[in-house]
């Protein structure tokens, strides 16, 4: 199905289900799935699309289904991410014409979302193109989402192939990674449907959601967006009629690609979760762990955002505990210790992959080369603030009348 009968297809199904799609807005096929552009300049807080509360996918409607599939009780202790994910599955292992498919209540969505040749987070990724995260935080990471995520395949799989051996045949990793990367890099989260968003405290526990329609746009950082709540009547259950719409804050020129705000995200989780990146993202991070302090984490962005945590504690193992104030001493041995780990693990990130090299597809060498880049200008920028805490420790020397003689 080409992308722009996807679009009309979601479309037609949102508004014959009380949603809406603009009627100047159209879709244009690109490597990665779709982008949502505009047929006609559109004004400023323009509603581009809502969706009805009652077409969420949420855990509870995953688990209705499911159970009349399965049997009730057949998903105790199943998270949220194992229903929904099995829950898109079951649109591809039942065919649309069995009985069994009722239930299946998401056909024209599910058949909208990018196959899974277009995916290209780290689980995506070839041998080779893994081969060049080696040495990043993100290697790690995306060889402890793929155990994660196959345990709970494996767990989904036993039941399903329990009650039905041709179902539990059809339930592949390559399907349930596909639904489980769909809700990765589609999902909001479930507090946009809880009337609770008047409140001033949101429930402690929101889950991811699918909101179809509402997830058709691209992320464009800062971009002036609102997901409005229309949340009918008064009690604990939305009325009829509840939507949630994405209004753009900006005018939008004819012909101009409409972007939603995903938030403020580092490359790391940009590309883990979703599967592209952003050059020289402003909000990227590096998650530091030191050896000796209690598995303690600090997460640390441009510019040293968030090393002061860092520096105090390196500061305080460095001093011990020689029951007086820190010294210039301190400050000079923590300020060369953070520096030696900066470089360390500077010198640890990957080789960026050559530009043309056979075995890296070129969007996944840009990936690679945005997060590298990002982790690198981090350490870059960790080594220049030891450098100004060895300037303070000098200072602090100097207030002493000790004139040091650095090398
Ligand atoms: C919520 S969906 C957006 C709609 C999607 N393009 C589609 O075809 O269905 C999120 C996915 O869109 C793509 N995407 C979103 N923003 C992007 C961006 N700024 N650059 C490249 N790809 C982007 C990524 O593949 C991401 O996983």
């Amino acid at each position: 199905m080409s992308a722009e009968t996807a679009l009309n297809e979601l479309k037609k199904w949102l508004e014959s289900s009380g949603g809406y799609f603009h009627p100047h807005v159209h879709s244009k096929k690109v490597p990665s799935g779709c982008s949502v552009i505009a047929s006609r300049s559109l004004p400023p807080d323009s509603k581009i699309v809502s969706c009805p509360f009652n077409l969420a996918i949420t855990k509870h409607v995953a688990l209705d289904a499911l159970s009349v599939l399965l049997g009730s009780g057949a998903m105790t202790a199943w998270t949220e991410r194992q229903l929904i994910a099995s829950y898109l599955c079951f649109h591809f292992i039942i065919a649309e014409d069995k009985r069994e498919s009722k239930v299946l209540a998401h056909r024209p969505y599910v058949k909208s979302l990018p196959a899974s040749d277009k995916l290209r987070t780290p689980l995506h990724f070839t041998a080779s193109e893994r081969e060049q995260l080696k040495g990043s935080n993100l290697y790690g990471a995306t060889l402890d989402r793929q155990r994660e995520w196959m345990a709970e395949w494996e767990q989904c799989r036993g039941v399903i192939a329990s009650v039905n051996g041709e179902w539990g045949a059809r339930f592949t990793w390559e399907l349930y990674l596909t639904a489980a990367t769909h809700l990765s890099s589609r999902a909001f989260s479930s507090t946009l449907l809880s009337q609770a968003v008047f409140l001033a405290s949101p429930p402690s526990d929101p889950e991811p959601i699918l909101l179809p329609g509402i997830d058709s746009l691209n992320h464009a950082r800062a971009e002036p967006a609102s997901w409005v709540q229309n949340y009918v009547g008064n009690g604990p259950v939305p009325g009829p009629g509840s939507t949630i719409s994405l209004t753009l804050h900006n005018p939008i020129a004819a012909g101009a690609e409409l972007f939603n705000n995903y938030g403020a995200k580092p490359n790391s989780e940009l590309i883990l979760g979703y599967g592209f990146s952003l050059p020289n993202n402003p909000d990227d991070t590096i998650v530091l762990r030191i050896g000796g302090m209690q598995g303690q984490k600090w997460e640390v962005g441009r510019n040293a955002r968030g090393a002061e945590g860092v520096w105090e504690s390196v500061l305080h193992s460095v001093a011990g505990d020689h029951g007086s104030a820190t010294t210039y001493e301190d400050y000079l041995d923590a300020a060369e210790a953070l520096a030696d780990m900066a470089r360390m693990l500077r010198d640890k990130l990957p080789q960026l992959p050559a530009a043309h090299c056979d075995d890296v597809r070129p969007d996944v060498a840009l990936m690679v080369k945005h997060y590298v880049e990002g982790q690198r200008d981090i350490m870059e920028d960790l080594i220049t603030f030891t450098g100004s805490k060895e300037n303070e420790g000098i200072a602090m020397a100097q207030e002493q009348g000790i004139e040091l003689v650095l090398e």
